[in-house]
């Protein structure tokens, strides 16, 4: 079940109506559904029902810490990929003995936080990162739970800039020479070697791809088995897609049913990463029309959000589901609906067939959940908009919009001006 649906001609967000968040927190908006990301934690796990698991959510695709806590309350680790992103995990009460380091340029000083933090392990991303971890870890006395990750080489067949596992992409090491890298780190007193990673891209909509890594990980794992390493984790990343519009990814199930059956005679426990799947449906951005031009070439439906609130579709031409938060009976417009930045690629949708919307009316821009507030911007001294959380017919701001005045905040003018 859909929990942003229509009752009569409202767009509510469970039992709340959209329009009445807007009147008493401002717009734009984002507004998240509880029971929405619930249900697609829980589809997520229950995937893996049979196996030994942890369902690490990926925080970058939304860091809210309502939505955080969600998960964690669920029984989910974190996957992380920035000592702000781990600062935040903790602040939401997430275990550190469940939380996965990702990321091809971790500072020292991130390093040096994970591991007084304790979490379970870096994926470490490069030959001189081994090293790195090693020797901070050294110095701190510590010792550092890793798994490499690995670029096996296989197309996710997803947009080029969140395709990850190929060859030429900057991350993980090639899986030719992964073996090697792991001869090494069994030679670092400071590394425990705990598991093998890989993560090859985001909104794939086959399970192929990911069934094509394993098998080119099963190779590597009886190689690194092989040179005596008692490897535990197995750790898949994320990347499962959602629908936006027309495309039609695996169920959470058949991806489950797919990885289990190449994974169940490892031995391993599996890590997961997931983003996207978790938050994107879990959300939506809600807008204001501040005008409508009707031009010669083309109709504009100009709202107050733009691409530093949502940057996805000026970024990779993304679509996202734009609907009436009101149904009016004025009937339809195909228009772009743009936003206020001085750019010509700030565009929340392009050339769309939309409710013929009048100023004042709300638009909600559907599936916003994921990487919407987290790549946000200040970008033409646009303050951030507030983030709300839904559960049944409560809504709570768990993020207050940011006021002009938050802008400068720390922002100092050199004397050497006056
Ligand atoms: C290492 C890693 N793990 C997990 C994710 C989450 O990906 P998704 O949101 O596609 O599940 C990403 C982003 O693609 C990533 O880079
Ligand atoms: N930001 C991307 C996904 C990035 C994946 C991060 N590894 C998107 O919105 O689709």
């Amino acid at each position: 079940m859909n929990h942003f649906q229509y009752q009569g001609d409202q767009l509510f967000a469970e039992d709340v109506a959209v329009k009445d968040i807007v009147a008493s927190v401002g717009s734009p908006v984002y507004i998240y559904s509880r029971a929405t990301l619930v249900r697609h934690f829980k589809a997520m796990d229950d995937a893996f029902a049979t196996l030994p698991h942890t369902i690490c959510y990926s925080v970058k695709a939304n860091s809210n810490l309502a939505v955080l806590r969600t998960f964690i309350n669920l029984g989910g680790g974190v996957d992380i990929v920035s000592g702000g992103e781990l600062y935040r995990a903790l602040q939401a009460g997430a275990d550190p003995a469940q939380i996965v380091y990702s990321g091809v340029g971790k500072r020292d000083d991130e390093i040096e936080y994970a591991l007084h933090t304790g979490i379970l392990m870096f994926n470490v991303e490069s030959e001189q990162e081994l090293e790195r971890i090693d020797v901070i870890a050294g110095r701190l006395g510590k010792r550092a739970g890793i798994a490499i990750r690995v670029n096996p080489d296989v197309d996710p067949e997803t947009h080029p800039y969140i395709t990850t596992g190929l060859k030429k992409a900057k991350f993980g090491i090639n899986i030719e020479r992964a073996l090697e890298q792991y001869g090494r780190a069994k030679e670092m007193a400071n590394l425990e070697i705990l598991g093998v990673d890989c993560h090859i891209g985001s909104q794939l909509t086959k399970v192929s791809p990911f069934v094509d890594a394993i098998r080119k990980l099963k190779r590597l794992i009886s190689g690194v088995r092989e040179m005596g390493i008692d490897l535990k984790y197995l750790d898949l990343g994320g990347g499962l897609g959602i629908q936006y519009h027309d495309e039609d990814p695996p169920l959470p199930s058949d991806y489950g049913t797919s990885i289990t059956e190449e994974t169940q005679d490892l031995g391993l426990h599996l890590i997961f990463e997931p983003g996207r799947n978790l938050v994107g449906n879990a959300g939506i951005l809600v807008g204001t029309c501040l005008y409508t031009k009707r031009g010669e070439e083309k109709n504009f439906v100009i709202v107050d959000a733009g691409m530093n609130d949502l940057a996805r579709p000026a970024l990779y031409g993304s679509f996202h589901g734009v609907q009436a938060v009101q149904k009016n009976q004025d009937g339809v417009v195909t228009a772009d609906i743009v936003g206020p930045i001085c750019e010509s690629g700030d565009f929340l949708a392009k050339d769309r067939e939309v409710p013929n919307f009048k100023v004042g009316d709300l638009v909600a821009f559907m599936s916003a959940g994921a990487y919407g507030f987290t790549m946000s911007s200040n970008y033409n001294s646009r303050p951030r908009v507030a983030e709300v959380m839904v559960s049944g017919d409560r809504f709570e701001i768990v993020r207050e919009r940011e006021q002009v005045e938050d802008l400068v905040r720390g922002e100092k003018i050199p004397s050497f001006l006056n």
